[in-house]
């Protein structure tokens, strides 16, 4: 064996790609050689499939690191970090339907860190090209990560990140592209902590029905499943939600009286891709729910043969209500998805979540997290019942 490889075990809680990931960025940043075993122990198929392949051959790449043992299905690697090389432009392809946005996932702290020779050339940014699939199950959608990760990203954690989605890949032929463009941060700048423990009003909510290769009325029907469902959960919770600007009858009705109670502006577009823009077909639904103070939460669905477009919609719909009605600052998916920027920026952190435990996928990171650096986390379960994870962040940066 080396010396001083740390072990980290990837079967240990969610057992999912997302350890993989998680370790391997920090394992980059921090200069520690890791060898992963019983990767993705907790999968159905455990080991390394090709989107986790590719991810891993782009840090490989990105910190002039040795990779060993990642082969398609291989249940342990080895990673040992090199010099993270300057802003430049990376392109990697999963090569089936595996998920573009996991592959941001694994590579955007390192990107965030490519540090500059000087200030003068801070403004160059690092551009990854990334094929594959964009709009998947199990993973972000593309548009998840543009409306809600991203949005909450620059908001709390600082650095300008832009996302483009050039072509859309859907299970099974992928085949879609998107460009990332990531400013990094000057030498000796840290990503700041994060304080969210407040949620105002609900303002806005707002969403995209995709489809390609089917006919327009699927990205219509999953957006009315998704309408109507929204609807009917303002109708009994006291707010007027008015979709696209137009109250509905039972909106109108409640707010006759000329007093608009909570007013909540809905605007779910339809966007059918052109004809031959994309390898196959496939349909999809994104929500986005913003709230007064920049709390943005999502909920989302994946459109399947056989089944009735607006029960697509509907089910996105229940996701998103259930996070809101949850009374958290970050959805669920957003939540595991933070830790690592939380044990990296400087100082206190502390985010709300909902009422219910936190994700698995959330105690997972923060599992990775505390094995590799010396953040340390405190989850607590408010008197409101809601769950609270607090962290001392390490204010890592990188010297010039
Ligand atoms: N519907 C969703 N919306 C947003 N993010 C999601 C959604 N589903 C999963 N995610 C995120 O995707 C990541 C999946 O991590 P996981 O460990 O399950 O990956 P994996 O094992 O590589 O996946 P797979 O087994 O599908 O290859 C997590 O960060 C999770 O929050």
């Amino acid at each position: 064996m080396s010396p001083h490889l740390q072990i980290i075990n990837g079967s240990i809680l969610e057992g999912g790609g997302q350890i993989l990931r998680n370790s391997v960025s920090l394992a980059a940043l921090l200069q520690k050689p890791i060898r992963i075993e019983n990767i993705r122990a907790g999968r159905s198929q455990p080991g390394l499939k090709s989107q986790h392949r590719t991810g891993l051959d782009l840090v490989a790449r990105i910190a002039s690191a040795q990779l060993t043992g990642a082969t398609n299905g291989s249940t342990s690697v080895e990673f040992k970090p090199g010099r993270i090389e300057l802003p430049g432009s990376w392109k990697a392809d999963t090569v089936t339907a595996g998920a573009t946005t996991l592959l941001i996932q694994i590579a955007l702290p390192l990107l965030l860190f490519q540090t500059p020779k000087s200030a003068s050339s801070s403004s160059r940014p690092s551009v990854l090209s990334l094929l594959g699939g964009t709009n998947a199950e199990q993973a972000p959608q593309v548009d998840y990560t543009q409306h809600v990760f991203l949005p909450f990203f620059r908001k709390h954690f600082l650095p300008p990140i832009k996302l483009e989605i050039k072509k859309r890949g859907y299970y099974p032929k992928g085949g879609g592209e998107i460009n990332l463009c990531v400013w990094p941060l000057l030498p000796g700048q840290k990503l700041r902590a994060v304080n969210l423990v407040e949620r105002n009003r609900l303002v806005t909510i707002h969403g995209l029905a995709h489809c390609a290769g089917l006919p327009r009325v699927v990205g219509e029907g999953m957006s009315q499943g998704a309408v109507k469902r929204i609807q009917e959960w303002g109708n009994k919770n006291g707010l007027s939600i008015a979709d696209n600007g137009v109250a509905p009858a039972a909106v109108a009705a409640a707010t006759a009286g000329g007093e608009t109670k909570n007013p909540v502006l809905m605007d779910i577009n339809v966007k059918r891709e052109t004809n031959g823009s994309t390898k196959g077909a496939g349909s999809g639904i994104v929500l986005w729910a913003e709230f007064e103070n920049g709390v943005v939460m999502g909920g989302s669905a994946v459109g399947k043969k056989g089944l009735d477009p607006s029960q697509v919609g509907k089910s996105a719909a229940e996701e998103l209500i259930k996070g809101i009605e949850a009374g958290g600052c970050v959805d669920e998916w957003t939540q595991d998805q933070i830790i690592i920027f939380m044990a990296l920026a400087e100082g206190k952190s502390q985010v709300r979540c909902g009422t219910k435990d936190l994700t698995l996928h959330t105690r997972t990171a923060i599992w990775v997290a505390e094995q590799l650096t010396e953040a340390k986390f405190e989850v607590k379960q408010e008197d409101s019942g809601h769950w609270t994870i607090h962290c001392e962040g390490t204010g890592f940066s990188m010297s010039g």
